[in-house]
């Protein structure tokens, strides 16, 4: 009786859970992770993470990334500023411990978009975040829809349907997932992360109407 108390007590003053959000590039998670901070403003914030690769055509400085050069990022690593940090399709990505800190002191669920390496990492620390992962319906289709994106060279491209393929099959092992959502139709996949993370959403919501 009083471990269950105590255990509530302890939860509500951890604050939410963060969210994992991984998955192939090209896979539809800023498209949904923008979304659900849209309908649901004051309960997310988004772990800017840091990266080498140069901004894309309407990202914002400390808003999508911090871009930074790759002696910054090696030096803020030799520093112990980031909590992970991960070589991705030949640039340098990481999350600060900042970045999930910043989120963590205004109450809210912190959402990280990393990497399978990422993923690994998180594993390793007590962040405890939900781990959602999200995936396309088939190699055919995300390599169709990072093309439109029009963001990547060819072979920035090819390198990232390379990591693709490595992460769809990781994807299916147990354990590393609490879900997996395939990201065929939008509406569905929105509805099905509104479902997994509703607990937390409530929570964040009752504390703010206190
Ligand atoms: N269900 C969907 N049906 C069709 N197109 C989609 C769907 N979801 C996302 N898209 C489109 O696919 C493209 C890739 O989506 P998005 O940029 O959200 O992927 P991502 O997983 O965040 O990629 P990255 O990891 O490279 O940032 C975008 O142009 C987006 O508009
Ligand atoms: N391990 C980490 N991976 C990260 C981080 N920030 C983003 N990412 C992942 O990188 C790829 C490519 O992102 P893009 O914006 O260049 O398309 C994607 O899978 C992201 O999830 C991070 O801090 N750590």
């Amino acid at each position: 009786m009083y471990l269950r108390v105590f255990s509530r007590l302890f939860s509500a003053m951890a604050g939410p859970r963060p969210v994992v959000l991984s998955g192939p590039s090209g896979a539809g998670k800023s498209t949904l992770l923008k979304r659900l901070m849209k309908e649901y403003e004051g309960v997310f914030g988004f772990s800017v993470s840091h990266t080498t690769r140069n901004p894309r055509l309407g990202e914002e400085n400390g808003k999508d990334y911090h871009y930074v050069s790759r002696e910054a990022m090696q030096e803020g690593i030799a520093n112990g500023d980031f909590i992970e940090n991960a070589e991705f399709s030949g640039n340098m990505y990481g999350t600060s411990k900042a970045s999930v800190q910043d989120v963590q002191a205004k109450n809210l669920i912190c959402i990280l978009d990393i990497d399978m390496q990422g993923v690994k990492n998180i594993k390793k620390t007590d962040l405890n975040p939900i781990y959602v992962s999200i995936q396309p319906p088939s190699m055919e289709i995300l390599e169709k829809r990072l093309r439109d994106r029009q963001t990547e060279s060819e072979e920035s491209l090819q390198k990232r349907l390379e990591a693709a393929r490595i992460d769809m099959e990781l994807s299916k092992e147990p354990g590393i997932f609490d879900v997996v959502i395939v990201n065929d139709d939008l509406e569905e996949a929105y509805s099905t992360l509104k479902e997994v993370l509703i607990e937390e959403i409530t929570k964040v919501q009752e504390a703010n109407k206190s």
